[in-house]
């Protein structure tokens, strides 16, 4: 092996920089001073402007999947700001869901807290630099909280606030897109945010503010227009992303914020938590070209090609047009496929797709018959069974329940229809737990339906996601329930004597459980990720437990 030499001196190396993990150093010293020199190749992404994208990031060196590509803190965060009728609400100190009506008030302006001494309260990046302006609302709401106290607004109000920060800070948030000539006046979202926050901002808060101001002959906020207001309501809008963790938190990053959408991207995004002010980490899940563009997704992975457009076009208003997108079996996947009813009362058996999935009104056309189906009818057939879906799903259904929908469904719609696969991926975790379906009562045909549908169900993940990077949970929660399966068959024959193909199966387990962690390897900061890996570890620890007593040899057939 050749040795590794200091990219400062040329002598052998043993430490390489953590960030590209290209260049090697002898010691920290020639490391600090090679900084300047190699800040510039060390970088992993760069900011390039694109046709009818605009500002992109594109990779300045080839990359390969587990590559850290940025790693910053956010320009401003604060509490999600979706409109919040009833029910719990986020403390502004540290976005923690809070009932308002039974919370204690924050000492300074008495918003509906978490506690008088949230650490959040007074952190200038937090509540600490806000609670200002909130305090020169000067009665107390004790009834119609929500309305009083509106969260959707907060925001809007640390996002305006940033401009005490400094102006470089300032303009360089208000660069980032907002999407304002297609949210202007006299359009429904323009009127929207008029009366819920540019209203509310500017009668409770902002017009004592210009009083004071008045009063005080000093200039506290120079920007404070409702067009600026406007102006944040689309950057937050575009840009921000949503962390879930303890709280209901939304944030906009500098650099981060600039990834184009990609329907299979190429990057996964971990948050750490509020103690690092939520440090985002950007790595590569896909080897990445130099020159390549780093993307990420805006939409859900698992809706079809229609509902993703859709869905992008309302929120961040441009057209999609990737690989996927153009495709119309979705990368061989038949996600949005529908089945052809024919012209007669017997279906054809083929299958119908868009002809044209980029064109928003595009016909459907089957690959076996001639028969034709407008956009129309096909989309309305989608909702309509959607809406069916949704209903059942939102009831806790039984596997009877769910087994009855999908027949139904596998009338209209091909069996990888993404409508399917969400019944199929609550099916295959009722079996298995359900009464009537509990390990020692599930027949052999069910383990085996359900096995068959998590091999289906992966094959789909992986195509769309082949790099693991937005359906880490789905995929690992159909890894377990694979494993799961495998184990009950397995351990069915194994205690009456049939060893036969077993050894197949038990290696399927084994393999599936080491994905699973493999995927979920960056699913810890999240309630779901924390529990499925819980889950994962004692399946393991049963597994071997079973395998050692059993004095089975993976490796080796089974006598
Ligand atoms: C989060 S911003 C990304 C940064 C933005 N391009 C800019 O110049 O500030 C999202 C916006 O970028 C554009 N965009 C992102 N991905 C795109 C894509 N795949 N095709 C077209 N436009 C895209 C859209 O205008 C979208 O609303």
């Amino acid at each position: 092996m050749p040795e590794n030499l200091c990219g400062k001196c040329g002598k052998p190396a043993e430490t390489k920089c953590s960030a590209c993990k290209i260049v090697y150093y002898c010691c920290k010293e020639h490391q600090v001073e090679d900084w300047k020199t190699h800040k510039n190749e060390c970088k992993a992404c760069e900011v390039i402007q694109a046709d009818g994208i605009g500002k992109c990031l594109v990779a300045k060196r080839d990359l390969q999947p587990g590559d850290i590509i940025m790693c910053e803190t956010p320009t401003v965060f604060g509490p999600r700001p979706h409109i919040v009728e009833e029910g719990p609400v986020p403390c502004p100190g540290c976005c923690r869901l809070i009932k308002a009506e039974k919370s204690p008030r924050c000492e300074g302006c008495d918003w509906p807290v978490c506690h008088p001494d949230c650490i959040g309260l007074k952190d200038p990046s937090k509540h600490g630099h806000e609670c200002f302006i909130l305090r020169l609302r000067t009665h107390r709401a004790l009834d119609g909280l929500h309305e009083y106290y509106r969260q959707d607004a907060l925001f809007a109000l640390r996002c305006l606030l940033l401009q005490r920060r400094g102006i470089k800070k300032w303009m360089q948030f208000l660069q980032l897109e907002s999407h304002m000539e297609k949210r202007g006046k006299g359009t429904e979202v323009y009127k929207e945010y008029d009366e819920r926050v540019v209203d509310y901002l500017e009668d409770n808060f902002l017009k004592p503010l210009k009083e004071l101001e008045k009063e005080s002959k000093q200039a506290i906020l120079p920007d404070m227009s409702r067009e600026t207001i406007h102006h944040i309501c689309g950057i937050i809008d575009v840009n921000s992303l949503e962390i879930n963790q303890s709280g209901e938190v939304s944030a906009l990053y500098p650099t981060a914020c600039l990834m184009e959408h990609n329907c299979i991207p190429n990057t996964v995004h971990t948050f750490e938590d509020e103690l690092t002010n939520y440090r985002i980490t950007v790595r590569a899940t896909l080897p990445i070209k130099k020159g390549a563009r780093i993307t990420t997704m805006y939409t859900h992975s698992l809706w079809g090609t229609q509902a993703r457009r859709e869905h992008l076009k309302e929120t961040k208003y441009f057209s999609c047009a990737c690989d996927r997108c153009k495709d119309p079996t979705e990368m061989g996947t038949y996600l949005s496929a529908l089945r052809c009813l024919g012209t007669e009362s017997t279906p054809c058996g083929g299958t119908q797709l868009p002809v044209d999935p980029l064109d928003d009104q595009t016909e459907w056309a089957c690959d076996k018959c001639n028969v034709k189906v407008s956009n129309a009818q096909a989309s309305y057939l989608i909702n309509q069974i959607g809406d069916d879906v949704d209903n059942v799903q939102l009831n806790s259904p039984t596997v009877r329940e769910l087994d009855n929908l999908l027949s139904k469904l596998l009338t209209f719609l091909h069996p990888n229809h993404y409508h399917c696969f969400s019944v199929k991926h609550s099916l295959v975790q009722l079996f298995g737990y359900q009464q009537g379906y509990l390990p020692n009562q599930i027949s052999d045909d069910q383990l085996k339906r359900k096995t068959k549908m998590c091999r289906e169900m992966l094959d789909i993940l992986g195509r769309i996601d082949p790099g693991k990077s937005r359906l880490c949970l789905y995929t690992g929660v159909v890894l377990h329930e694979l494993h799961l399966s495998n184990i009950i068959y397995v351990k069915r024959k194994w205690d009456i004597g049939i060893k036969k193909d077993l050894l197949q199966l038990l290696r399927e387990a084994d393999k599936s459980l080491i994905e699973c962690k493999e995927v979920l390897k960056y699913e810890v900061n999240t309630m779901s990720g924390e529990k499925l890996h819980s889950l994962i570890d004692s399946s393991r620890k049963e597994f071997d437990r079973w395998v050692t007593r059993n004095k089975i040899d993976l490796t080796k057939d089974i006598a």
